[in-house]
């Protein structure tokens, strides 16, 4: 037989296995799931976290899973309508997958539900914060809130009747409504009308903030949105008689099919797809369980949508709302607030150039403050001597400092030049916004390359120097974002390494002109080598297994799921090479299977902050090479992305990421190991106890003490 991967002829008899057997795969969307699991089950564990911050844990639970129905059902679902049977590759067809997932889901809404109103709000209740409800409270009480509802709420309400002399109201995506059946008062007709829970309001109001219903007995009181205007319907509704009233929450298809043809213009097609995306076809239909056939049926013909697409929900609808909680302001009930290091308090002038320039330097974020990263792009806006500055943004998040230095640096005439990614999911109305800003500063903007969404994350800042121009590159495996640098763990690394610049410098022009530059040096780029590089990497590191026996693998990243890089890692465990794996959310590789995977390791750490690093290490006959990026290893980053990979080389920096990754690998409090069948166990106990974000939480303060020290003796 021949092996199609690497071209050579295997004898019969020492055939490998077949590695195409879907069963040594995990369904990719299952995985996902058990990704959400492993988030709630953060929430489920009253001795993990504070009491708010397990809020925190459902209402990413509850979002992820919104973001998932919106993205990956849809996309079973036009499977299953367009009649595609096709099987992936661990054997399922996307009705079976469908089938999984909403089994999965129930269950996991129904754990959620018992956690919140089981648990949570009695335990909420005894720290003195409750949700009250507007019946239980007084007349005099009542009549404050209707007064509140009348000033507030009622002017940005829009009653919709629905009969045959009106179409079926339209509803948005995510929108939370409330549907009711009315009485005419004179002619006795039954009615039907919707009313939408405005989502521009907090879902949460706070009793103690309205004028005249202080308690003074320090308890705060809570109510949801959706009562109040429940009580208040006769307000909307004169003449009529409610007789009922049951909220839903509808979520659509919101993947966004772009048209990108190469004279057109991206951006006005983006604002187009986002404006259909509130269009897209239902694909959930959340109810309480008291909701009578009738309207059900009502709902689902006029949705056009299908019965297996209606979960019955206990409780509350929509608890992504549930974060609003964490505005309240209960230290007690929180995590402890942790003020990162940053390794540049010590110097006298806090010059980045010259930093960069006596050496490398890496940032563990969040550990490490990202406030480098964004004064390194102030210090080049103002400084005369920097002639450019080039950057990929794929999310900034709102109100940017790092989009206000670069508009900074153009209005000095700076050449300065953007690739904003416009399709960064749910990030794109944001990013046309600060395109525009940009293009106004006089910026350059482009928006990438056509099918290809730009995910590296590269700024190079060009200077004018005595001897000749010299480039700083900030190369990072997460976004220039100031706000998720607080929360998920990413690498910094700056660096003016002149064959690394030279490569980014091609990388720029070929993202912004026509240069069509096929070799780096240093650089591993999607989709232009970046598989291909993946695999010879890991064949290296058996031919080493061979030669040496010191074969070893470390991978950490969010997401496995390319067959042709999991049946390499597959020949690399059978040829004896040790790998570990570090995979926060989706992995289709089964590790520990015999004769297969026993060489493989698979972990996923979940905690206060996300995991959000991509590091590949190989040791390489003990001459250790390490890259980070932007890429997981999904096909989307291989060969439908502009992704970059970039070797970190000097020793110190190359040690520092080995005994990160070490520390990660050997957390037994907050992580869970892959299972030979696919299952995920929690690591509990064993010693010495080795939490690794609290371990690197505790060193990063450890260096700020230490940094203190010095600036007090200087
Ligand atoms: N501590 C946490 N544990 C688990 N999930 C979290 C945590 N903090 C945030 N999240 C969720 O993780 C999601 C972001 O993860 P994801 O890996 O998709 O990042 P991203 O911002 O898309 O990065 P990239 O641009 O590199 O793809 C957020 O939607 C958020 O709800
Ligand atoms: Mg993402």
């Amino acid at each position: 037989m021949t092996d199609s991967e690497n071209g050579t002829l295997v004898p019969a008899a020492i055939a490998e296995p077949d590695l195409r057997d879907p069963l040594l795969y995990v369904n990719r969307e299952l995985s996902w799931i058990d990704f959400n699991q492993r988030v709630l089950e953060e929430a489920l564990d009253s001795a993990a976290h504070p009491l708010l911050e397990r809020v925190k844990f459902l209402s990413i639970f509850s979002s992820n899973l919104d973001e998932f129905f919106m993205i990956r059902v849809a996309g079973l679902d036009d499977q299953c309508a367009a009649g595609i049977n096709e099987r992936s590759v661990d054997g399922l067809t996307p009705i079976e997958m469908l089938e999984r997932i909403r089994e999965r889901v129930i269950g996991q809404l129904r754990q959620r539900n018992a956690c919140f109103f089981d648990d949570i709000l009695p335990a909420l209740k005894r720290k003195g914060i409750e949700f009250v409800s507007v019946s239980s409270l007084s007349v005099e009480q009542q009549q404050l809130l209707q007064h509140y509802f009348r000033k507030e709420v009622f002017p940005v309400l829009t009653p919709l009747a629905f009969d045959t002399g009106h179409p079926f109201p339209f509803m948005s995506n995510l929108s939370l409504n409330l549907a009711i059946e009315l009485e005419d008062e004179e002619s006795g007709a039954i009615k039907f009308a919707r009313v939408k829970v405005p989502g521009i309001l907090s879902r949460i109001i706070r009793l103690d903030q309205i004028e005249g219903l202080g308690f003074d007995d320090g308890r705060i009181r809570l109510l949801w949105l959706e009562d109040l205007v429940e009580h208040n319907l006769d307000q909307l509704f004169p003449k009529m008689r409610i007789l009922q009233c049951h909220p839903f929450r509808i979520i659509r298809d919101a993947d966004i099919e772009i048209e990108e043809d190469e004279a057109g213009d991206l951006l006005e097609s983006i604002e187009q797809g986002v404006r259909s995306r509130r269009y897209g076809k239902v694909v959930r239909l959340d109810i309480n369980p008291d909701m009578p056939h009738s309207i059900r049926s009502l709902l689902v013909k006029n949705l056009e949508t299908y019965e297996r697409n209606v979960y019955e929900i206990g409780g509350v609808l929509g608890m992504s709302a549930l974060m609003e909680l964490l505005k309240i302001d209960r230290p007690d009930l929180k995590d402890e607030l942790f003020v990162p290091n940053n390794p540049l308090d010590d110097k006298r002038t806090a010059d980045i150039f010259a930093e960069m320039r006596s050496g490398d330097m890496l940032l563990h974020h969040p550990y490490d403050s990202f406030k480098p990263v964004v004064d390194l792009i102030w210090q080049a806006a103002r400084d005369p001597d920097v002639l450019s500055i080039k950057q990929t943004l794929y999310r900034v998040g709102s109100n940017s400092p790092v989009v206000k230095a670069l508009m900074f640096a153009a209005e000095q005439r700076k050449q300065v030049a953007v690739l904003v990614e416009l399709k960064a999911r749910f990030d794109e109305e944001n990013n046309i916004l600060w395109a525009r800003s940009l293009e106004d500063a006089g910026a350059h903007v482009v928006y990438g390359l056509p099918g290809l969404k730009t995910h590296a994350k590269l700024t190079m800042i060009v200077r004018r120097e005595q001897e000749g121009l010299r480039h700083y590159l900030h190369l990072g495996t997460g976004n220039y974002n100031t706000v998720t640098a607080r929360i998920y763990t990413d690498y910094s690394y700056l660096t003016t390494d002149p064959v690394l610049a030279d490569d980014v410098t091609e990388l720029f022009n070929s993202l912004t002109g026509y240069s069509k530059h096929r070799e780096y040096r240093s650089l591993i780029v999607s989709p232009l080598n970046m598989r291909r590089w993946i695999m010879e990497m890991i064949r290296h590191e058996v031919d080493h297994q061979k030669h040496t026996g010191n074969g070893r693998i470390v991978m950490k990243m969010n997401a496995l799921v390319d067959e042709e890089i999991i049946r390499a890692l597959y020949r690399a465990s059978m040829a004896g090479v040790k790998i570990d794996l570090a995979i926060r959310g989706i992995c289709c590789l089964k590790p520990g299977i015999p004769g297969i995977s026993e060489n493989i390791r698979v972990v996923s750490v979940i905690g206060r902050f996300l995991e959000h690093s991509r590091v590949y290490y190989f040791n390489n006959g003990d001459h250790a090479r390490i890259f980070l990026g932007s890429a997981d290893i999904m096909p989307r980053n291989l060969d439908k992305r502009v992704e970059t990979l970039f070797p970190v080389i000097e020793p110190r920096l190359v040690e520092s990421i080995k005994s990160d990754l070490e520390l990660t690998l050997s957390d037994n409090r907050k992580s869970w190991e892959m299972q030979p069948d696919g299952t995920y166990i929690r690591k509990r106990g064993g010693r010495p106890a080795v939490d690794s974000q609290r371990l690197f939480m505790r060193r990063s303060l450890r260096r700020k003490k230490n940094i203190k020290k010095k600036v007090k003796g200087l």
